[in-house]
């Protein structure tokens, strides 16, 4: 599914046969464009295959440059259905919402229909945002796209290292989590797993410590998300 020129430089399989191929990139730009180009394609395949594209969105600060490109593209938005890996428990118009970034950076602008995008309601609290959210999967099909991030300390979604993994549903609350708020909603492990292609976005010398950790086959939660199509890993500005 890569779509640039720029090589894949390592592929890996860790011991819990997580498969990653790691992509670098020589600019901010060239990883937004390249993630651009990969999204729009996934989407194109997928309405061809299905009449439909799933793709589930990360918060944080990376994928918010992606979003802004995509609100200037013109694509098959009717087919377009889309969903967030995870939502902070804060009003719904919290500038730190992952959905509010989402639908300022990209989703105001585009003729997505109001019932195909499916914000996590966090603002519900973590158990009942949980609860309400596990109800909008229930019986959706496998994702064609999940995008993530990928935290300092190696988390991904809400997926925080040192807690238990909870696959007891596909979207679960988080207690206790070290990045602000506390508490949040996540899409599972296993329900992120359901997917056709992956992307991790990961820029910046602050994510090198959580990349070694990775790539030496350390258990960061980054390396839970273990999909039978592997993981394509887009990164700048590490080194590995
Ligand atoms: O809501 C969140 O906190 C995220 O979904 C989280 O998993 C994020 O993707 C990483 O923390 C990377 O964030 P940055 O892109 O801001 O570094």
């Amino acid at each position: 599914m890569q779509t640039t020129q720029t090589l894949e430089v390592k592929s890996l399989t860790l011991a819990n046969n997580q498969h990653t191929r790691w992509y670098r990139f020589n600019s901010q730009d060239e990883i937004n464009q390249a993630t651009l180009k990969s999204i729009l394609q996934t989407a194109d395949e997928a309405i061809k295959k299905y009449g439909s594209f799933l793709i589930v969105l990360a918060g944080g600060s990376t994928p918010k440059s992606v979003y802004q490109l995509l609100a200037k593209e013109n694509a098959d938005w009717a087919n377009w259905h889309v969903y967030h890996n995870d939502d902070r428990c804060l009003p719904a118009d919290h500038v730190d919402r992952n959905s509010k970034m989402a639908r300022d950076a990209w989703l105001n602008h585009v003729a997505i229909p109001a019932n195909q995008i499916h914000d996590i309601p966090a603002e519900l609290g973590n158990v009942e945002g949980a609860k309400a959210y596990a109800q909008t999967l229930a019986g959706v099909r496998t994702f064609d796209l999940v995008i993530l991030g990928l935290g300092e300390d190696g988390h991904t979604a809400s997926l925080f290292p040192n807690q238990a993994v909870d696959n007891s549903a596909d979207a679960v609350p988080v207690f206790n989590s070290p990045k602000p708020p506390a508490e949040r909603v996540t899409i599972s492990q296993s329900r992120l797993d359901n997917t056709h292609h992956v992307i991790f976005l990961v820029t910046g010398a602050g994510k090198q410590d959580a990349v070694n950790n990775w790539l030496n086959g350390v258990a960061i939660p980054a390396t839970l998300v273990a999909p039978a199509c592997g993981v394509d890993v887009y990164s700048f500005g590490v080194q590995f």
